[in-house]
């Protein structure tokens, strides 16, 4: 006969946290939100922590090049998505691999042959007035001049100008050699009142621009997540097909932790990959496993070598895993119950397998519900896909901005590219949505705020560090009609924005 759970399965918004003790130390400057990334033994470190929970989802509409570099600069980590050919994902690890601070490879390029009409267009697509010219007319050619907004007059300069009329020429330009430091650009750039410093290598081809305004960035984050070269962490995803291909071109390209993708992870399959991987690699290569939300899945997940586990079926905003297949389990009993599962794990065998809540998160408090549920750290998607750093369109719908965001179960994600991962030929059915979600501005801002609310109520239960919340956390479930009286009720609120915002 079939198994049938005594409890039901439940999701965030069915608990509550009781604040307990919280002495004068209990302030949020005092907490930290480190947390292991990968596995480790009793009494030594991860090889990778976090400086915040936080990592974007394995997803098109999410995980790109700006979102890694925007998370890891916060102290997070995202994962490149998978669901793309092997080069073009290794691409992306490698750029931002490559990226160093404040040293911006030029994305606006012309030749010197072009004309103000071929600058104008440019301009309108990119955005930015500051354009390269270069021999071929690329990023890394041979730089031969720089225009501005200052060399050309709009509506008077003819617009069939060729651009080397207008340009400031290689040999009237401020220009400095690869190699040199930030702060050095940075005093050429006030010594000569510059807006950008090209710097060029021993061939003069050009390598990057120092912009005025960007110089001051990595000052203003204490948190950022680097290797031990000053570059920024990356993750990748992985699936459980091509990963002898994907796997070592990703590891070449610098990844620094890989993750197999897929909505269910107790399958042959996953054990598959991972073994091969630790075959293969040893310790060397990182890689998460998942999703699963029981006992049984974590502890096989655990055997076959993952570094950590990340824990979810059907909660993602864009889910219909569970409406399409009947699979899946409310998350808060999913999470509570392989964490017990992670901390048995440990008392036993000495190692410690970080878990990660994948999906669900809603309002800033699920997140502090999570980490107080045991999870070490969280995978969001529809959160990250609302900022300026996620890969997809902002788009004006009915007079608010709005960014797209689908899942990777969705049919727009499996045609992208008309990019088909070996499985089945033709597409049987979907198992996510193509939606739009409230654009909401720069990722820092947001998310600073969200951190700082997890802090505050860190601060409620006495916790000073994660591990500590997930000892302290005392848990209720709340009945619906408390849920009711936790909100604004019996009251008429003079802007109706309010009850919309979250
Ligand atoms: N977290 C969640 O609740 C959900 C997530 N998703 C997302 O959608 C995407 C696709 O997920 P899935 O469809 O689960 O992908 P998947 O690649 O894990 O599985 C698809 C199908 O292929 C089979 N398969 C896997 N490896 C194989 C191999 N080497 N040879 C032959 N068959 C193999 C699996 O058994 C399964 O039937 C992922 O990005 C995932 O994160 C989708 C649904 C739910
Ligand atoms: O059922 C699904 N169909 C999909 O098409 C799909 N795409 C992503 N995901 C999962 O959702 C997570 C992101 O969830 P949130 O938007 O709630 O943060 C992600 O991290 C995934 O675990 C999917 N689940
Ligand atoms: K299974």
């Amino acid at each position: 006969m079939a198994y049938l759970y005594e409890e039901p399965s439940r999701t965030f918004s069915e608990y509550l946290l009781i604040p307990g003790y919280s002495s004068t130390e209990c302030i949020p400057v005092n907490v930290s939100l480190k947390t292991p990334l990968v596995k480790f033994k009793k009494g030594e470190e991860p090889s990778i922590t976090l400086n915040i929970p936080m990592t974007s989802a394995i997803m098109q509409s999410v995980s790109g090049e700006a979102m890694a570099k925007a998370l890891s600069r916060e102290g997070g980590i995202s994962f490149i998505y998978g669901s793309q050919p092997i080069g073009s994902q290794c691409a992306m690890v490698s750029r931002v691999k490559a990226f160093k601070a404040g040293f911006v490879p030029s994305d606006s390029n012309l030749r010197s042959e072009d004309t103000l009409s071929d600058l104008i267009a440019l301009k309108k697509k990119k955005g930015h007035s500051t354009i390269a010219v270069t021999e071929d007319g690329t990023s890394s050619g041979k730089l031969l001049g720089v225009v501005s907004s200052r060399d050309w007059r709009p509506s008077r300069t003819p617009l069939d100008t060729p651009i080397y009329q207008l340009m400031t020429p290689f040999a009237n330009l401020v220009y400095a050699k690869e190699g040199i430091t930030l702060s050095e650009a940075n005093d050429s750039i006030w010594e000569h009142k510059l807006n950008s410093l090209p710097i060029v290598d021993e061939e003069n081809h050009l390598k990057y621009f120092v912009f005025r305004k960007d110089y001051d960035c990595h000052k203003d984050n204490p948190d950022e997540l680097l290797d031990e070269k000053k570059r920024y962490r990356v993750g990748a995803g992985i699936n459980t097909r091509d990963y002898k291909e994907r796997v070592p071109a990703l590891v070449a390209s610098g990844a620094d932790v890989l993750c197999i993708d897929s909505s269910e992870g107790y399958s042959e399959w996953q054990h598959l990959t991972l073994s091969w991987i630790k075959e293969q690699y040893g310790d060397q290569v990182k890689v998460g496993a998942g999703n699963v939300v029981d006992k049984e899945g974590f502890l096989f997940l655990a055997e076959s070598g993952a570094d950590f586990v990340k824990v979810g079926i059907g909660g993602g905003s864009i889910c219909i895993t569970r409406e399409t297949k009947g699979i899946g389990r409310g998350q808060a009993t999913a999470l509570l119950e392989v964490a017990k599962a992670r901390d048995e794990y440990f008392q036993e065998q000495g190692i410690y397998i970080p878990i990660c809540s994948d999906g669900g998160i809603v309002l800033d408090y699920h997140m502090t519900l999570a980490l107080a549920m045991g999870a070490d750290f969280l995978m969001l998607g529809r959160y990250f896909a609302r900022f300026d750093e996620s890969p997809t369109e902002k788009v004006n719908v009915k007079g608010s901005y709005m960014k797209e965001y689908w899942g990777e179960g969705s049919s727009r994600a499996r045609n992208w590219q008309r990019y088909d991962l070996g499985g089945d030929e033709t597409l049987s059915f979907v198992e996510g949505v193509d939606s739009y979600v409230p654009y909401a501005g720069p990722l820092k801002d947001n998310l600073q705020l969200s951190l700082s609310k997890i802090k505050s109520t860190m601060c409620n239960c006495g916790a000073l560090n994660i591990s500590e919340l997930q000892k302290k956390a005392r848990l209720t479930v709340v009945s619906s009609t408390s849920i009711i009286e936790g909100g604004a009720h019996d009251v008429l609120l003079k802007d109706s924005q309010d009850s919309l915002k979250k």
